[in-house]
């Protein structure tokens, strides 16, 4: 890390749902261009602590920034550097492709041409479906176009692969490393260790709501005296981590 202003700030997050304490006191701080990967069994806090990264989700307690700016409060000013792509998008279903790219791009004053948003999520001969008949991981790579129509600073990714076919996954890697050497900020949920390997400069484990490492993936294999990043997963977390397919 250097002493640069993070992209990302994240102070004693907390968030309870009921008598669930989904995240305890997670902080987190990410530099500008780096690729920080969040693995954790399910039910570990994962989504809860993103959302409360996007503001979409108020923490209980602790602090957000995002470039310096406070998600809750300069909503508007966060918009506009920040994209987001969470497990499932609620889109209209009756509307095409173009037509959900097109009003995603009118958000934004410079926003990503649409032949460039669909190549990179590899949708160009899909434009005139409409989202209902598409299949869903086709869903998914239209809903990380539409988070990349803004041309976001920082990106924020949830199970980026999940459900998608071999070489969908490897098309949305080239994409993530496009991004990354576009200097965009990244936060990649994902439960393929393949996937955070390649693409994350760090990796956060997080396991039932607590953050119990932020290195990069290298480091957690030598601390754990592992082979791989799969053992030391189970190392350190006495979990297996399954592999949300
Ligand atoms: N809206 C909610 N109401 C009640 N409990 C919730 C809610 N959302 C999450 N939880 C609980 O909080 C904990 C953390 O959930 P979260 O979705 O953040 O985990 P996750 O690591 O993203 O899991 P997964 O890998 O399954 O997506 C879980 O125990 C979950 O059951």
């Amino acid at each position: 890390m250097t002493s640069e202003e993070p992209a990302i700030h994240a102070e004693h997050l907390h968030r309870r749902y009921g008598d669930t304490v989904a995240v305890d006191d997670v902080g987190l701080r990410v530099a500008p261009g780096e690729v920080l990967g969040i693995l954790g069994t399910n039910g570990a806090g994962k989504t809860t602590t993103v959302e409360m990264i996007a503001g979409l989700r108020r923490p209980d307690r602790g602090r957000v920034t995002i470039l310096g700016l406070d998600p809750q409060r300069d909503r508007a000013a966060v918009r506009q550097v920040l994209g987001v792509q969470l497990q499932e998008a609620e889109l209209h279903g009756a509307l095409t492709v173009s037509e959900l790219i097109g009003l995603y791009r009118g958000f934004y004053p410079g926003p990503r041409p649409s032949g460039e948003l669909l190549e990179l999520v590899g949708l160009q001969d899909k434009r005139g479906v409409r989202f209902e008949k598409l299949s869903g991981g086709q869903q998914q790579r239209l809903s990380i176009a539409l988070a990349l129509a803004g041309r976001p600073r920082v990106l924020i990714l949830d199970e980026l692969t999940t459900g998608l076919d071999p070489r969908a996954r490897r098309q949305m890697w080239a994409t993530i490393e496009l991004l990354r050497d576009e200097g965009v900020t990244i936060v990649l949920v994902s439960h393929a260790m393949e996937e955070v390997e390649r693409l994350c400069d760090r990796v956060a484990l997080l396991d039932a709501g607590r953050l119990l490492a932020v290195e990069p993936p290298a480091a957690l294999v030598a601390r754990a005296g592992a082979r791989n990043l799969d053992d030391a997963f189970v190392a350190l977390t006495g979990k297996q981590l399954e592999e949300a397919e």
